[in-house]
């Protein structure tokens, strides 16, 4: 996929309440992510990053404008199609891991890959092999409440690479996490890259944001357009959309 654009936004918008509750959390945004770009979406909380991301990984829907994934227009989907489309072609990884506590490392990386579509021995197989990726191949029968913060979040990105996602779309993956397991996370994220997965990923961690290919800062809703936020993050800002 090389040179095409994976995430395409056009006027994307997402407004809360009306009258004087009104909160434009997403305003008017365009954003185009080419294939193989790690991008790094920053700002205060509460400036709209979850918002844009879950708009753009169609687990909300917008109020206004489009999303394209790969090409296809997925804000007018149905919901059967939108949930089809996130679990063959979506990884999604967030704060607090989401695991399932009664499943094993192992078994909660398989499901994913079962659920989207593949044979269970082939399941099983790739489990194994993202998690040995991931660093945890010695901790593939262990529940997620005998790993550590970092080793649970690194189980969740095995997850969300099992159905070799088109892209990774994380919510604050550190924010749970303390220096040393964001080191962990870290590492992984920069080895995602040098593999040249598509990532988008919200974060309030500068370090995060350093290993992107460009970062984002948002304000009020809509992308800032401030290199001084750029140098002080030690980070390339791209203007571009
Ligand atoms: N379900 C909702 N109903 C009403 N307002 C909401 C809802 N969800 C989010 N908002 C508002 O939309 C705005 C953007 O929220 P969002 O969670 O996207 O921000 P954020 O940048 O991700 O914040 P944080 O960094 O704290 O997670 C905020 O003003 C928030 O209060």
């Amino acid at each position: 996929m090389t040179g095409s654009t994976v995430l395409r936004a056009r006027g994307l918008t997402k407004r809360y309440g009306w009258n004087n509750t009104l909160v434009r959390a997403v305003d008017e945004v365009d954003l185009d992510v080419p294939a193989g770009q790690a991008l790094a979406i920053m700002g205060p909380s509460g400036c709209g990053k979850s918002t844009l991301l879950h708009l753009l990984g169609g687990l909300q829907r917008p109020s206004d404008g489009q999303v394209w994934l790969a090409g296809h227009r997925i804000d007018t989907m149905s919901e059967r199609a939108l949930a089809r489309l996130r679990r063959h072609h979506i990884g999604l990884v967030f704060q607090s891991f989401h695991l399932m506590d009664e499943l094993t490392a192992v078994e909660n990386v398989e499901m994913a890959a079962l659920l989207a579509g593949q044979p269970p021995g082939r399941a099983r197989r790739r489990a194994l092999h993202l998690l040995d990726r991931v660093g945890l191949a010695d901790r593939a029968a262990h529940l997620p409440s005998a790993l550590s913060g970092g080793q649970r979040q690194r189980v969740a990105i095995a997850r969300a690479l099992s159905n070799e996602p088109l892209v990774v779309l994380a919510d604050e993956p550190t924010g749970n996490l303390d220096s040393a397991a964001t080191l962990e996370v870290l590492r992984l994220f920069e080895e995602l890259r040098a593999a040249g997965q598509t990532l988008v990923v919200v974060t309030h961690d500068a370090r995060i944001a350093a290993v992107a290919d460009r970062v984002i800062a948002m304000r009020d809703g809509a992308f800032a357009d401030d290199s001084r936020f750029a140098a002080a993050t030690g980070t390339v800002y791209d203007g571009r959309r």
